[in-house]
Order: structure tokens, then C-alpha cells, then sequence
């Protein structure tokens, strides 16, 4: 009797997939993002609302992520970034910043095995964020898997840990500024006086040393992505709480009320039409102008 339900669920299962790589074949007639972004929000109000330990919640929560990505590699989504741990997260209570940094080493030796979807889809691993904060296992573990998956070229999955927009941009202008600092000091020691700020007008050699958006880009967290597509932030949330401030000038915001262990093949599907239906609208746009 076992034996039949096991047999019943796996052909349950092969239906499933077929029937969504059916629908992908569908989509991809339209555009596919390159990029989806996302805010994993809800995880301890799912707990209580099923009656478990706050961090059954996040437990619950990177399973979901698991699928989510799962959707995404499969439609051919190439880059996924994941708001993991903001540094605004330090402030949770101890007990909790210590069983989410747990669960983070954990799952991380988990996306390194080798039957994991890192592996399955050719996925380079990034950990963006100040990870000075982390504690030593947690930064360790990070850079292992950044290395191990650094040949890795088929997709790319950014897991923001310590990690806020205002902290990203503040530390891409300080490099930015520590790098032309540089520059120009080895300039200026052969007696040409420059500057990173003139009050007069710029000399056209005198630009060439001035900072320019390229330079701050090269210097963010994100910097080995594009700027996001889409974001999607679950429990009906519009707020994007620091996070990809500066790349999300021209980004599609998603906001499906459930919470993110609750969040499914359905929300993903809507995410993608909704986002091909606001990219067929804007290029008519185009076309008319
Ligand atoms: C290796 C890896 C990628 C691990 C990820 C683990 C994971 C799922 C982290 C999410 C953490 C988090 C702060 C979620 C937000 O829910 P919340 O706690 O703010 O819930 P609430 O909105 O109900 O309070």
C-alpha cells in the first residue's frame, strides 16, 4: 500500500513539472526577465500563524526560496538576487540574529552539495553585503562557497547578508573616492595639480580625474549584476526597505499578498505576466513617440 502512494505522489509530481514547463514554453514566447529580485518577508508571521517556533518560520522560509529559484533557472532567469540579512536585522534580539546566522551556515553547506540547485543549474554564488559584520564562520563559509562556485557561468544567485542600499552606495563612492584619491596623488607627484573637486571650470584633462557614475557602479555590492527586472517582496508589502535602491530606478515591483513560506508556482507565474504585460506597454509606447 506504501508502494502505491509513493508511486501515486512521483507521478503526481512528473504531471506538475511537465504542466510548468509547459506554461515556460508558453511565456518565454514573450519577454524573460533577466533579473528577479527578493524581499522574503513574512517568515516570523508565518510561524505564528501556524503555530511554530519563530525559526521554524525562516526554516520554512529558505525552502520556498529553493522553489522560487528552482522556477526561475528553469524559465531561464538569469540572474536572482535574495535579501537575506539586512545590517538593520543586527537589531533583532541576540537569540535570534544567533539562530539566523545558524540556519545561514547550515543552508550554505547545503547549496554546496552536489545534488543542490547551485550545482543542478551551473549557479555562481555571490554574498553582497558589508561582510566584515558576519561573525568569523559565517564570513568563512560565505567566501568557501563564492570560491567554489566562482566557475560556475550559467546563472547567478546574490545573497544579500549585512547588507542595505544606503551602506552599499556609501561604500562604492568611498572606494570611488580612495581610487581617484590614489590617481591623482601619483599625478600630482609629477607636479600636474589636480584635484577630486575644483571650484573653477574643468580643464578637459582635469574631468578625466573627477568621478563619474562608472566608477561608483564598479564599486557596489551588486556590481557583478545587472539592475534588476522585477522585485518581488511577499505579505503585500510596497516598501523596498533599503535594499537595491540605486539599481531599481526603472524595476517593476511585485507585491503578492502572502507571507514567503506561503509563496508558490502562482505568484511567480503572475510576477512574469504581469511584468511581460508592462514591458509589451511601454514598448508600444516607444514605438508611437
Ligand atoms: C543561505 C540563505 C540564503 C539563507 C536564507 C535564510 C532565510 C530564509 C532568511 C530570511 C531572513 C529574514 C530576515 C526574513 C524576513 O522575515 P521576517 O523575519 O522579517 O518576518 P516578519 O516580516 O513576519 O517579521
Amino acid at each position: 500500500m506504501e508502494r502505491i502512494r509513493e508511486r501515486v505522489i512521483q507521478i503526481y509530481g512528473n504531471l506538475v513539472s511537465l504542466l510548468q514547463k509547459c506554461i515556460f514554453c508558453i511565456l518565454s514566447v514573450g519577454p524573460i526577465p533577466n533579473h528577479i529580485a527578493f524581499i522574503m518577508d513574512g517568515n516570523r508571521r508565518f510561524a505564528k500563524k501556524c503555530k511554530l517556533m519563530e525559526g521554524a518560520g525562516h526554516k520554512v522560509g529558505f525552502s520556498a526560496l529553493m522553489s522560487m529559484l528552482k522556477y526561475c533557472y528553469e524559465f531561464g532567469v538569469r540572474y536572482v538576487t535574495v535579501y537575506a540579512f539586512s545590517i538593520e536585522n543586527f537589531k533583532r534580539s541576540p537569540e535570534e540574529v544567533q539562530s539566523l546566522m545558524d540556519l545561514m551556515l547550515k543552508k550554505i553547506e547545503e547549496i554546496l552539495k552536489k545534488q543542490s540547485i547551485v550545482n543542478r543549474y551551473g549557479v555562481r554564488v555571490i554574498f553582497s553585503g558589508n561582510l566584515k559584520l558576519l561573525s568569523e564562520p559565517v564570513r568563512l563559509a560565505a567566501e568557501r562557497a563564492m570560491l567554489a562556485t566562482a566557475k560556475n557561468s550559467k546563472a547567478v544567485l546574490s545573497i544579500c547578508v549585512a547588507y542595505t542600499s544606503t551602506n552599499e552606495i556609501m561604500h562604492a563612492v568611498q572606494e570611488s573616492c580612495e581610487e581617484k584619491w590614489d590617481e591623482i596623488t601619483l599625478l600630482n607627484s609629477s607636479g600636474a595639480g589636480y584635484g577630486l573637486i575644483s571650484l573653477g571650470g574643468y580643464e578637459q584633462d582635469e574631468m578625466d580625474h573627477l568621478i563619474k557614475l562608472t566608477d561608483i557602479e564598479k564599486h557596489m555590492y551588486m556590481a557583478a549584476a545587472p539592475d534588476p527586472d522585477i522585485i518581488i517582496r511577499t505579505s503585500g508589502e510596497t516598501r523596498l526597505s533599503n535594499f537595491l535602491l540605486w539599481q531599481s530606478a526603472n524595476c517593476y515591483l511585485y507585491s503578492p499578498s502572502v507571507l514567503w513560506p506561503e509563496i508558490g508556482f502562482r505568484q511567480f507565474l503572475w510576477a512574469i505576466l504581469n511584468f511581460q504585460q508592462i514591458h509589451f506597454y511601454l514598448d508600444k509606447l516607444r514605438k508611437q513617440s
